[in-house]
């Protein structure tokens, strides 16, 4: 007899985890954030944000502008420390970044007059794995090689980043994250600023992310792309309004009490 899965499983993608091995067991290669508060100063930012995420799925953060979503992005990627609460990745507390998980800032923060080429950037993706005493190697020149190939910038890898159209930009910042061979991709507002092909070239490439094993969290600001675009929706205002597979999550009515005054 052919079993079939759960109605409310059906159509969960297959759970696969990037980087081979070792994503049998519960709690490896996943995500859980439980009653997060951070604040800057006097300035309380989020307030207990909770969710549970794993491999192989992609999460849209949402909210209005200053909801705390590039606050929680530097929180994951352990830029920021938390007042209280807690992130666990593959069941131990995120307590400073860690090369499994890459943050790609907003466009804006980058200083894209910083004189480095596009392989430059991308070879830093190896910094975190080589430790102070390992030497660059030919495995490190291997796998850079293959993120220039992956995101499509070998015609490009000699120029520099300050040349580069926005979707190219972004590509190599994509790149330099596939290079620290990481996990989990952190990326604020990736979409901004991308024209149309543009942005449906990365949503292509995050659903590629996603099937071989990646977990990747984006803020994001257009709400009639969600769906189609991310499996998860983690809307927030400061406080969590939900997280949820978008098509039951991301309702009207969760919407109006994430941006109605
Ligand atoms: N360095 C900082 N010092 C003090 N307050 C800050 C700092 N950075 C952010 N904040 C405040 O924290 C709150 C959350 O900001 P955050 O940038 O995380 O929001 P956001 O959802 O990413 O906003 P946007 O959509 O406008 O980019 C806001 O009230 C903001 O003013």
């Amino acid at each position: 007899m052919v079993k079939h899965a759960p109605p409310d499983q059906a159509h969960r993608k297959e759970h696969v985890c990037w980087g081979g091995g070792g994503c049998t067991h519960s709690h490896a290669h996943r995500l859980e954030v439980n009653n997060l508060r951070v604040s800057y100063q006097e300035v309380l930012a989020l307030d207990g944000i909770t969710f549970g995420t794993e491999c192989g799925r992609s999460i849209a953060l949402i909210g209005p502008n200053g909801a705390g979503k590039s606050t929680l992005l530097k929180a994951l990627a352990g830029l920021l420390r938390a007042d209280s609460g807690s992130i666990l990745w593959r069941g131990k507390p995120l307590t400073r970044s860690s090369y499994e998980i890459a943050y790609l800032p907003q466009r804006g923060d980058v200083d894209w007059n910083f004189p480095i080429t596009v392989r430059g950037l991308v070879e830093m993706g190896r910094y975190p794995n080589l430790g102070w005493w390992r030497k660059y190697s030919r495995h490190d020149a291997e796998i850079v090689q293959r993120a220039l190939t992956t995101m499509n910038l070998l015609d490009l890898q000699d120029r520099q980043i300050s040349a580069l159209s926005g979707g190219q930009q972004q590509r190599t910042f994509i790149a330099r994250a596939l290079a620290q061979e990481a996990h989990v991709l952190l990326l604020d507002e990736p979409f901004t600023g991308l024209d149309r092909p543009a942005q449906q070239n990365l949503a292509r490439l995050f659903r590629e992310l996603t099937a071989e094993g990646r977990l990747l969290i984006a803020s994001h600001h257009d709400l009639q792309t969600v769906e189609g675009n991310f499996d998860d929706v983690l809307l927030i205002k400061r406080t969590q309004v939900v997280f949820g597979e978008v098509a039951t999550a991301f309702t009207p009515e969760r919407i109006a009490e994430a941006y109605d005054h």
